[in-house]
């Protein structure tokens, strides 16, 4: 029987159904394994001693570089056990591959916090995506809730426990480091950010039927301060550093976390730093999984420049609290989206539509203000 709630049962069909079909400019450029090797991968094996070659040299010739280039970089030699990392992807792997009766009990649609969702937790958004992920927020702790955090397989939330204390370490060396890189004492960054706080994302992406039709999960920017991302050795994760023409699939590395740099970033750095312009591709051949660890700061953590170049101006024109840039940067999202399909019904030509997409991701104007 054919469900309506997973994709799991969707798996076997030969088309893919219109909801996951989106448009042409938003299709795969790249193959999901055609790697390339232009994000760094960087050891962070011995960072902490202070030796003339060492910390300085990785913080300014790698981290900086790759964070100014790209906004993403993977590390190795990150001290996190691989073991755990193994059981934590296993264990989601065994959660996927459950019933859909059994994942439906932890469903988080109609804008729950946290659970089990197919596409994503964005709501009336246009096109699917071939995705099914559990969300979780285990950080801060004293908010942690475990209505819908799933206990199947039963090791599993205790492991992504562990897992998450693991990320929120391995965080906090990085912003150490990516501190450094923007010329700031080590522990600016996680000063500014205050409580810090995480949500994690375990995507599976199961094996597509016109993969070249579909995305896992669409061109996007991560909204915090970094992102730590694990993913098997399928493939799938792309990036883009000129806007969506050209695309690069980055290389899986067994047991390498991939770190992405995310709005919050973009912002404290004054856009020297990029926030890392991703998506997510999918194949026929295999089911894939990824574990992405978001690191953010606390709702009130003031979105400004850290330090203002002489002769630069900030890149952005007030101060605003981080849950202000968020629902900024949704709106806009949401928005443009709407835009596109409006100029697709209507015709709209192509010059007409940059236009109006340009002053859209600059103002909260709504759609309606805008066509006015
Ligand atoms: O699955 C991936 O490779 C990317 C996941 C991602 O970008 C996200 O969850 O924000
Ligand atoms: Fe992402």
């Amino acid at each position: 029987m054919v469900s309506a709630y997973t994709l799991t049962s969707l798996v076997e069909e030969k088309k893919l159904q219109n909801r996951f079909i989106v448009e042409e400019d938003e299709r795969p450029k790249v193959a999901y394994n055609q790697f390339s090797d232009v994000i760094p991968v960087i050891s962070l094996d011995g960072i902490e001693d202070d030796s003339p070659g060492g910390r300085r040299e990785v913080i300014r010739n790698q981290i900086g570089q790759a964070c100014e280039e790209w906004g993403l970089f993977q590390v190795v030699d990150h001290g996190v056990d691989t073991k755990l990392v193994h059981d934590m992807a296993n264990l989601a792997r065994e959660f996927f591959a459950l019933p859909d009766e059994e994942k439906m009990r932890f469903d988080m649609s109609g804008g729950k916090k946290g659970g089990f969702i197919v596409s994503s937790h964005i709501q009336n958004e246009l096109v699917a995506n071939w995705r099914e992920m559990v969300a979780v927020v285990p950080y801060p702790i004293r908010e942690r809730d475990y209505t819908r955090w799933p206990d199947n397989p039963k090791e599993w939330r205790p492991a992504t426990e562990i897992y998450s204390e693991n990320m929120m370490g391995l965080a906090e060396k990085l912003l150490g480091l990516i501190s450094e890189a923007m010329g700031l004492k080590t522990d600016t960054i996680t000063k500014v950010c205050g409580e810090m706080a995480q949500r994690m994302a375990i995507n599976f992406y199961p094996k597509c039927p016109e993969p070249n039709l579909a995305i896992g999960l669409k061109r996007h920017t991560d909204p915090g301060a970094i992102t730590l991302l694990l993913q098997d050795k399928v493939g799938g994760l792309q990036a883009t550093k000129d806007g969506g023409e050209n695309w690069i699939t980055v290389q899986p590395i067994e047991d390498a976390f991939v770190v992405n740099l995310g709005d919050y970033s973009y912002y404290l750095s004054n856009g020297r730093f990029k926030n890392a312009d991703h998506q997510a591709v999918v194949n026929h051949e295999h089911n894939r999984l990824s574990i992405a660890t978001f690191i953010n700061p606390e709702q009130e953590a003031i979105v400004y420049p850290l330090n203002i170049e002489e002769g630069e101006n900030a890149i952005i024109e007030e101060a605003i609290t981080f849950a202000e840039m968020y629902k900024r940067n949704m709106f806009n999202h949401s928005e443009r989206s709407k835009l596109k399909k409006l100029a697709k019904d209507q015709n709209l030509p192509k010059e007409e539509l940059e236009k109006m997409l340009k002053n859209s991701g600059k103002t909260t104007k709504s759609l309606k203000e805008l066509l006015a």
